[in-house]
């Protein structure tokens, strides 16, 4: 099966590379370097331009070479800049790791941890939304948020205190996250499942991840076409892992409750494109049929930042939520375990509340 997967993967780095070429040309749907900004229509529902790894193309006049600085070429928003950043860090990744070196090694790695099983253990103890704890030392938004940063240890206090699952920022360049924290906090002996939380956008860091100890992987919709999405899920599912799929708004939320397989929506009540947060997003993208309908499909949702307050915790769990994932609440307390208490207004930790 496995070999299935890889073969697929590389089919589809093959169509990548493809896809690089025509953009090139100014028509895999990107627009040309001087062409206006593109409707979503035009970016399969996606809210990114993608654009080569090259960078804009090359101009020659006479003997000199430059690259236009223009709309086409300049990212319009933070999130345009993370990935446009990530397709040259994975292209440079890729050359030192390509994936059959990572393939070998994961036939005889133990297997991945149940992020899903974990979430429900943890709500049907508690009678609370799962607790997915983030170790995050920085954010474009708010900067670093912890100076003094032991990944391991804040995990540990994590653990210790009723996290059912912690999500690990693996991205160094926009939130000083990596590789490392997740695989160190793996090889500490960590027993809750670890989220690779990270900008996927290439199949190929699906099987990184896993070579790290993920168990799970965040897909996030507003950089992710569908057929995207629909691949990664069976490759995670090869691979053992669960996919948290992130939503932001109405047409986000209605793409991804089509796809197959979906088991994990997070509703992220930040805009990565703005960073402002409003948790009542949680609320309204659950109102009306769209929840019943998740209901029924067995959907667990997570709800997603900005939440700070037992008060929070009860507003999204009234709106439908199973889990929450929490990262900047927790992380600037000087104490992030004893935090988890404060944040739920009283204390899940497994064996005071057994
Ligand atoms: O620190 P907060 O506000 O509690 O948020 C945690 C988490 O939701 C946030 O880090 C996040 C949600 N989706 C993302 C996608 C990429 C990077 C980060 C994120």
């Amino acid at each position: 099966m496995l070999q299935d997967a890889v073969a697929t993967a590389s089919d589809q780095t093959e169509t990548a590379a493809a896809a690089v070429e025509a953009t090139e040309q100014g028509n895999n749907g990107a627009p040309a370097a001087d062409a206006p900004a593109a409707s979503i229509e035009g970016l399969d529902g996606i809210k990114i331009r993608r654009r080569p790894v090259t960078g804009p193309s090359v101009h020659h006049v006479g003997p000199f070479q430059f690259r236009l600085e223009n709309e086409g070429n300049t990212p319009r928003n933070i999130l345009e800049k993370i990935v446009w950043n990530k397709d040259v860090e994975i292209w440079q990744m890729k050359e030192k790791m390509p994936l059959y070196r990572l393939k070998g090694p994961l036939d005889n790695a133990p297997p991945a941890r149940d992020f899903v099983a974990a979430l429900k253990a943890s709500y049907d103890r508690t009678a609370l939304p799962a607790l997915i704890a983030e170790v995050k030392k920085a954010s474009p938004s708010r900067g670093v948020l912890r100076e003094n940063f032991d990944p391991v240890e804040i995990a540990q206090a994590y653990e210790k205190n009723g996290a059912a699952c912690l999500s690990v920022l693996t991205d160094s360049k926009f939130f000083q996250g990596s590789f490392d924290y997740l695989e160190a906090i793996r090889n500490a002996g960590v027993k809750c499942p670890l989220l690779c939380k990270e900008f996927i956008i290439d199949a190929w860091q699906l099987y990184y991840a896993r070579s790290k100890g993920a168990d799970a992987v965040l897909l996030i919709a507003a950089i992710l076409p569908d057929r995207d999405i629909s691949y990664m899920l069976k490759i995670c599912k090869i691979l053992g892992m669960a996919a948290l799929v992130e939503v932001h708004d109405e047409r986000e939320i209605d793409r991804v409750i089509g796809i197959d397989g979906i088991q994990l929506i997070g509703i992220n009540n930040r805009n990565l494109e703005t960073f402002e947060v409003d948790i009542s997003n949680t609320k309204n993208l659950l109102e009306g049929e769209r929840g019943q309908l998740i209901a029924q499909k067995d959907i667990i949702v997570v709800g997603e930042s900005g939440l700070f307050t037992p008060d929070h915790v009860s507003f999204v769990q009234d709106a439908g939520v199973k889990a929450i994932l929490v990262g900047e609440s927790l992380i600037k307390q000087e104490d992030p375990g004893k935090a988890i208490a404060g944040l739920f207004g009283k204390d899940i930790s497994p064996v005071s509340s057994a």
